[in-house]
């Protein structure tokens, strides 16, 4: 039987669900998130995101094809054009402006998980690379849609509904389709052991996702 993107979450269920399922996000759908620790996960989101661009940079150099390299430049110009633009844009109606953005510290938090996703790009191929990222790319897509199914999810008056509504929205689940699509195509071809070390990465960017929340809902530096 081949592998597939289900089988990396079947095999780290546990990280997986602390991730999908954590306190913050199941708060973002409540509505009841403190307004602080939302400001904190978006001040530190930002960081995230720039070390996310430099990771499809990264893609880019191990591409071996033009496809993928095509891939890497879409998605690092998604990146700057898109997701940056759009997360300036919310953090000022959050009341955070773009030099004071500049001038942040990083937290642990987003200095361990950006750098294990940049070193195990770095270390290993692009397999390697696109799993690591897949927690970010695809989690953030199933939390959205999973949110809207849940009867604690309130919308009306929720500070957190944009948020939501962006990517449960048709292009961020699309973006979505097209790395699980891709991260499938390749999964088909590893044997056991090369499946292994995936899910030991896979595992570990989960468990780094779940961190960034909890860095949120601790304020954490
Ligand atoms: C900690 C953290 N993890 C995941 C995302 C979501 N995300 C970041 S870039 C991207 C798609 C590429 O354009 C997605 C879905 C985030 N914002 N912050």
């Amino acid at each position: 039987m081949p592998f597939r993107f289900g089988d990396l979450k079947q095999r780290s269920r546990a990280s997986w669900e602390a991730y999908c399922r954590h306190d913050f996000v199941r708060a973002l759908g409540a509505g009841d998130l403190p307004g602080p620790a939302f400001r904190h996960y978006l001040q530190q989101d930002y960081l995230f995101l720039i070390h996310f661009a430099r990771a499809f940079a990264l893609a880019a150099y191990k591409s071996r094809d033009l496809a993928d390299l095509r891939r890497a430049g879409d998605g690092l110009r998604a990146i700057l054009d898109v997701e940056l633009d759009l997360h300036v844009a919310y953090c000022r109606e959050w009341g955070i402006d773009e030099a004071a953005l500049a001038r942040l510290p990083e937290s642990r938090a987003t200095l361990a998980y950006t750098r294990y996703v940049l070193d195990t790009g770095n270390r290993g191929d692009l397999l390697d690379l696109h799993v690591a990222l897949s927690p970010c790319m695809i989690g953030y897509a199933e939390i959205a849609l999973w949110l809207l199914e849940q009867p604690f999810t309130r919308l009306d008056g929720n500070p957190y509904a944009p948020w939501i509504a962006m990517y449960a929205g048709d292009e961020f689940q699309q973006a979505a389709r097209d790395e699980r699509e891709w991260v499938d195509a390749r999964l088909a071809r590893v044997d056991a052991a090369r499946f292994d070390e995936l899910v030991e990465i896979f595992d570990a960017a989960a468990r780094l996702e779940a961190d960034f929340w909890q860095m949120g809902l601790d304020l954490a530096d």
